[in-house]
């Protein structure tokens, strides 16, 4: 390959949210009926990881995404293109006119299971947006962008706890993410990821929201009381307030997931197994006579716990003996290390739900992060000529959790 190659590489979270975002004003734009409120969640364990290249001798833009070639064309990855090109050029005139016309080379990776409700979109768009940014030298707020591939992608631009306020401006220059707090604010909150299933799921978020909005009549309901509820899980962020934290988180997922059946033809993104965690963590919080654990249920039926660090090992004792990992599962509990200790026998007595052998495939243990990470050269996927590494080269650099 002959001419100058620029190329950078970079690394952003997953986010999970608290106060969901389910619904759009503008399809187009990415902007959302309500505002939502995330928590960010560590990159030691979960994280999206993008190289981006450009050359004057490429010939085409390619992208290749968790080591295949896939479709440039795809909508979202040209509105967020055409945005970060446009403000590359406001801010800086002419002098990036030559390396913004070289054709790009997109090497992309997630360290977990993609499009299974575990929020990579969030993690991927944003590492685009953010490793784009850093090509294009384009500086300030980059979560408007990162909107653009997907909304929840412009929560993952910030590390800690973060607001994604609705806006009111019609062009969506308002809707915007902002970091509420950093992790190190409330750095014993801890998160525990129950993998139920890791299949790709049966409706897309974007479907999904938009037929509910579109079809429910609770929808509306909903709307109402977001920003109130909004307000107060800020304040218990603010004020470390797990029981009230924990609280609205668990009744915001509801709400989700009752709107989604409201939807007519009903979504149902639960099952069984969803359904005997959120039993487990009530009965757990009545025998605690407090909320020790808030689980949490994006568009899939994983469940995400939020727990203080001091309650890990006893929750984890409860999901190990309801869930009973088998032989094959070698890897039952990823992540952080835990120190296991006995389940609690009086808990048990009052809990008549079925012990399910295999009812998770395994567990990720992580706590609250930081945002996008800028990597070294020697991080990158793609080689100098701008291929992707191979997928075996590749693999050796991806602490995977799994
Ligand atoms: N690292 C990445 N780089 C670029 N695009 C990605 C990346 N990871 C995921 N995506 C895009 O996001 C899509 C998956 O989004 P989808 O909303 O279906 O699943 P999810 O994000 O895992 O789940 P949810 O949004 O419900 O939590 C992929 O098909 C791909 O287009
Ligand atoms: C349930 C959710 O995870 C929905 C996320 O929806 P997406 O951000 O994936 O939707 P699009 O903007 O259409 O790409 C809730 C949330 O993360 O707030």
């Amino acid at each position: 390959m002959s001419g100058k190659m620029e190329y950078v590489t970079c690394t952003a979270p997953v986010n999970i949210a608290v106060i969901k975002y389910w619904g759009k004003r503008d399809e187009k734009l990415v902007l959302p009926m309500n505002s939502s409120v995330s928590v960010t969640l560590s990159q030691d364990q979960l994280r999206a990881k993008t190289t981006i290249a450009a050359c004057k001798t490429f010939s085409n833009d390619k992208i290749w995404l968790n080591g295949r070639e896939e479709s440039f064309d795809n909508p979202r990855i040209q509105n967020l293109l055409h945005e970060v090109k446009c403000r590359a050029r406001i801010q800086n005139g002419s002098d990036l006119d030559q390396l913004l016309s070289w054709k790009i080379h997109i090497c992309s990776e997630n360290n977990f299971p993609t499009a299974a409700g575990l929020a990579s979109s969030a993690a991927g768009y944003a590492c685009l947006a953010f490793t784009l940014a850093q090509l294009y030298k384009v500086t300030g707020d980059v979560s408007d962008i990162a909107r653009r591939g997907s909304g929840s992608a412009c929560r993952s631009v910030y590390g800690g706890f973060v607001v994604w306020n609705k806006g009111e401006n019609i062009d969506g220059t308002d809707s915007i993410a902002r970091q509420i707090l950093p992790h190190t604010h409330w750095s014993d909150l801890h998160i525990l990821i129950l993998v139920v299933s890791d299949q790709k799921k049966h409706t897309g978020s974007s479907e999904g929201m938009q037929k509910t909005v579109q079809t429910s009549e609770l929808y509306k309901q909903r709307v109402k009381c977001v920003p109130e509820r909004t307000d107060d899980i800020i304040d218990a962020i603010k004020n470390k307030d797990f029981d009230k934290f924990a609280e609205i988180t668990m009744k915001d997922s509801n709400q989700l997931h009752a709107v989604c059946l409201d939807t007519y033809p009903p979504i149902s993104y639960l099952t069984d197994t969803s359904r005997d965690i959120m039993t487990l963590v009530h009965r757990y919080n009545t025998f605690k006579a407090q909320n020790k654990v808030a689980y949490t249920f994006d568009a899939g039926p994983n469940a995400c716990l939020y727990l203080n660090e001091a309650d890990v090992p006893g929750v984890i004792s409860i999901i190990e003996y309801f869930f009973p990992p088998t032989s094959q599962s070698q890897h039952f509990i990823t992540g952080l290390p835990i120190n296991t200790r006995a389940i609690e026998k009086e808990f048990i007595s009052n809990v008549t739900i079925p012990i399910q052998p295999d009812g998770l495939k395994y567990v990720i243990h992580t706590t609250v992060g930081d945002g996008p990470r800028v990597c070294t050269n020697e991080d990158s996927l793609l080689d100098r000529s701008g291929e992707p590494i191979s997928p075996i080269a590749e693999k050796r650099n991806i602490d995977s959790v799994l």
